[in-house]
Order: structure tokens, then sequence, then C-alpha cells
């Protein structure tokens, strides 16, 4: 079995031209960027890269330009979740035969599970299309409104699954992702998703997280996890706040779409979102730049060396 995921794993931004077909050359440079920027994985087709809104055609594309493209360094995970199993289980071939590091699962969420087993006995077909890659379920009640105890997938899952990797842990619940962090003397690898309250996920025992901020501000989260290695919590608070600070101006400013104009300030064009998100228009986007100005964004990432153009800053 391949080793653990550890470190930032940034959850890429599909690129797309203005007309909305994919812009695939743009990974190559996504992937340069993020690998200079500290960045040890890209978690692809999740939330943050639009997957349920991309045509299967388009997903396989995307994934074969990530796997053929990233510095070797940069360790690809594919989120295969669909709403159609069959759609899935190819996806998870497709990504074990061009070489993936790992493939990732949310339930269907249109047609849920109703139960744990339910999920389990879903998560296994999948994961049985790509049997030698690791698997991990990703975890996010916000979008998918599945919200089982994680601790009691892995109970379920645990010898059942056998390239059962882990979680991808998108939730608040800091006490059920303690126990899955200790399950079985630290077996499965669970991935924190919560970019805001990375420190708190760090106190319980984290040693990997997946987010879409690691794409244009990696350098503040790697410096929270240096000061909290170090012991120095008063730093890694103010790394901590420094990062809700930025999340909270994206947030405001329109979540996913906000953050993707950010890409481009940030000299990476990501281009437009997909309907029914919706873009900003320009002045949305002068308005939100003006703010990330004067909580030091630019400064900071310039401070810290970024090697992106930062075009529009
Ligand atoms: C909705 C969303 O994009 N959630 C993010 C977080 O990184 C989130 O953006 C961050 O914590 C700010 O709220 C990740 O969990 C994303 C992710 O892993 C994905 O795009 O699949």
């Amino acid at each position: 079995m391949k080793s653990k995921l550890t470190g930032l794993i940034a959850a890429p931004f599909t690129p797309m031209l203005e007309d909305g077909s994919l812009n695939l050359p743009m990974i190559e440079t996504q992937a340069n960027a993020l690998s200079a920027s500290g960045v040890q994985g890209a978690f692809i087709c999740g939330t943050t890269g639009e997957g349920l809104s991309l045509t299967t055609e388009e997903r396989l594309l995307v994934a074969e330009k990530w796997v053929a493209t990233a510095p070797p360094q940069l360790r690809v995970i594919v989120h295969v979740g669909h709403n159609s199993l069959k759609e899935s289980c190819e996806l998870a071939a497709h990504a074990e035969h061009i070489g993936a590091h790992a493939i990732a699962t949310m339930g269907s969420n249109f047609f849920r599970p109703a139960n744990v087993e339910q999920l389990v006995q879903y998560c296994m077909e999948i994961a049985a299309a790509a049997p030698s890659l690791p698997f991990y379920f990703y975890h996010m009640p916000a979008m998918t409104g599945i919200n089982f105890s994680m601790l009691d997938f892995l109970m379920t899952a645990g010898n059942r699954i056998p390239n059962l990797a882990g979680i991808k842990f998108t939730h608040e619940n800091l006490m059920d992702y303690s126990q899955c962090v200790h399950f079985e003397e630290g077996r499965f690898n669970i991935l924190f998703g919560r970019d805001e309250i990375l420190l708190g996920s760090l106190a319980m025992g984290a040693n990997g997280a997946v987010g879409s901020t690691y794409n244009y501000i990696a350098p503040v989260y790697l410096q929270l996890m240096t000061a909290f290695n170090a012991g120095d919590i008063r730093t890694a608070r103010q790394h901590q706040l420094f990062a809700i600070e930025i999340i909270s101006i994206m947030i405001r400013h329109g979540g996913l779409p906000a953050a993707k104009a950010i890409m481009k300030m940030i000299g990476i064009d990501c281009g437009p979102v997909r309907a029914p998100l919706q873009n900003l228009s320009a002045k949305q986007k002068e308005d939100l730049r003006q703010e990330l100005k004067q909580a030091g964004m630019f400064s900071f990432l310039r401070q810290s060396g970024s090697t992106t153009p930062l075009a529009m800053a």
C-alpha cells in the first residue's frame, strides 16, 4: 500500500475558457505553482473543481492532464463521485489506468444512502473498480446531505473495502474527526477539509489536509503548521486568523466564483465558473481585490516569495 498522504493537498479549480470549455493547458501551470508553493497533492474534480458540473468526458480529460503534467512529487487524487454508480466506477477504473495516486468519492446525493451500511456497499463497488489505488470516502455533509458518523463508517468499511485508505473529512465535527484519526491506532489517513479550522484539526492529530484556499494562500498554512509543530500556538493562531479573514472575504463575495476570480488575481487564470454558479461582475471583482489588498493578502504572498506573477494584485 502507498504511504499516507500528508501535508497540504489543494483542491484545484478546473480551468475554463470564457466560452465555458476546458482550458486544459492551464493545468500544467496550476500543478507547477502548487508544487512550488509547498503543496503535496492535488485533489481534482471535487467541489472546488466543479467535478459534478463537468461531463464524464471532461473529467477524463482533466484527470489525464493532471496525471501527465503534475511534477512527480505532487500526488494526484481523482474525485470520481457521480450520481450514477456506473459512471463513478468508470471514472475510478480510468484513474487507475492512467496512474493516478488515489481515488475518492462522495456518496450519491440525489438518492442518498439511508444508513452507513448502504453507504459502505455503494463505496465497495467504486473502490473495487480501482483495486490497486488507495480509496478515500469524501465526507462533506454541507454539500451532499449525507451525514453519518465517520467512526461508524470506518468500523463498517474497515475490513470490507480492502483498499480503504481513509476519509476526506470536510466537516466541523472535531469529535468524530478525532475518533477517526485515532481509530485502530491511526490505521486510516483522515484528511481534514475545513481550512478555516485547520489548527483545531492539528490539535486533534491531523497530519494532512485538503482545501480550496491552499490554491492561493498555502504559505499561510505552512507557517501555521510549522508554528504548531514547534509548540508556538500563539503564532499558529495568528496565521489561522489571517486565513479566516481571507476566507471570510472570499465567502462574503460569493464563495467558489470569488475564489476562481482570486486565482486570476494571483496570475493563474482559471476562467469562469459553470452555471448554476454565477460569475462576479467587473465591479464585484474590483471590490473583492480591494478587500484582499486591505487584508494584506497580496503583500503576504510577495513576502512569502510567491512564484506566480500576482498579475492584477
Ligand atoms: C466547499 C469547498 O470548497 N470546501 C473546501 C474547503 O477548502 C473550503 O473551501 C474552505 O474550508 C473554506 O470554507 C474543501 O473541503 C474543498 C474540497 O476538498 C473540494 O473541493 O473537494
